[in-house]
């Protein structure tokens, strides 16, 4: 479970540009959100640009300290624990530059399994298997500076994959994918969470995951605008310059997403 409760997120100082709630210096990048993702949850988070999704997400696990408020990780409050809560919560940028640390794709994707004591065997089987996600399986060898713009994307994803997080937070994952990785990736989401791990999609364009999702919170200027069912959710969000699928249906889980066929 991650619960975040009365959340505000502040960047720079007073004069640099912020919103009307500006009241504490700053500009106000989220602002007092109280939100519970429970285990094995889908969650969208979505909104306009600027409207302090990633801001918001980044204080899952410490990425980003919360000016007022608390957030906890399965029960421990981020801040008492740094190491847990990115151990428990892994995250794939909008940037894969801001994740790709290693010089080949197998050692990226191996790097936080490493990291976490993981086997020899284990790790090869985590890689193995992140890589067989995003549509890479056998590509451990090829090297990161000569993968174009989506592999990136796609290698990203897999070594947030690697580390089996307990809840796993996706920035705006399906940008650059084409579409058998997009698919992957998407059947890859699905399995998670019908094993129990909660998975929080940041977009502002819901055609991929909407049939996915269990629940979708829309925030505008930095709070909570929207909290509520797809079907619901879907009716409101255009409000908040939010793309949603043309006919959106909530058909089961292991149906193909709204918007994933080519029907008008
Ligand atoms: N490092 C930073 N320094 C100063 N201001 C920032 C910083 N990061 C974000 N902001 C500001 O905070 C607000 C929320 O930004 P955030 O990136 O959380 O929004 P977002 O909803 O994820 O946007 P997008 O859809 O464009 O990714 C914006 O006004 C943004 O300009």
């Amino acid at each position: 479970m991650i619960d975040a409760t009365g959340v505000t997120c502040r960047y720079g100082r007073p004069g640099s540009g912020g919103s009307d709630a500006d009241d504490g210096g700053g500009l106000v990048a989220v602002d007092d959100v109280t939100l519970s993702v429970p285990d094995g949850e889908f969650l969208i988070v979505a909104g306009a640009n600027g409207s302090g999704k990633t801001t918001l997400v980044r204080t899952f696990n410490g990425l980003v300290e919360p000016d007022a408020g608390t957030v906890s990780v399965n029960g421990a409050p981020v801040s008492d624990d740094l190491v847990a809560a990115r151990s428990a919560v892994g995250m794939v940028f909008q940037d894969p530059r801001d994740q790709l640390v290693a010089a080949t794709v197998g050692a990226d994707v191996a790097f936080g399994p490493e990291n976490l004591g993981c086997s020899h065997a284990e790790i090869d089987r985590r890689v193995a298997d992140a890589l067989a996600a995003v549509n890479m399986a056998g590509r451990e060898d090829e090297r990161i500076a000569s993968l174009s713009g989506g592999e990136r994307e796609r290698v990203a994803i897999a070594g947030a994959l690697a580390m089996e997080p307990d809840h796993l937070v996706l920035d705006e994952p399906f940008t650059g994918l084409d579409e058998p990785a997009r698919r992957s990736v998407l059947d890859r989401l699905r399995a998670l969470r019908a094993a129990g791990t909660s998975v929080i999609v940041v977009t502002h364009d819901l055609r991929d995951v909407l049939g996915l999702a269990d629940r979708v919170v829309g925030l505008s200027a930095g709070r909570v605008a929207v909290d509520a069912a797809p079907r619901e959710a879907a009716e409101e969000l255009p409000e908040l310059d939010v793309r949603v699928p043309a006919a959106f249906d909530d058909r089961p889980a292991d149906a193909p997403a709204a918007g994933e066929t080519d029907d008008p």
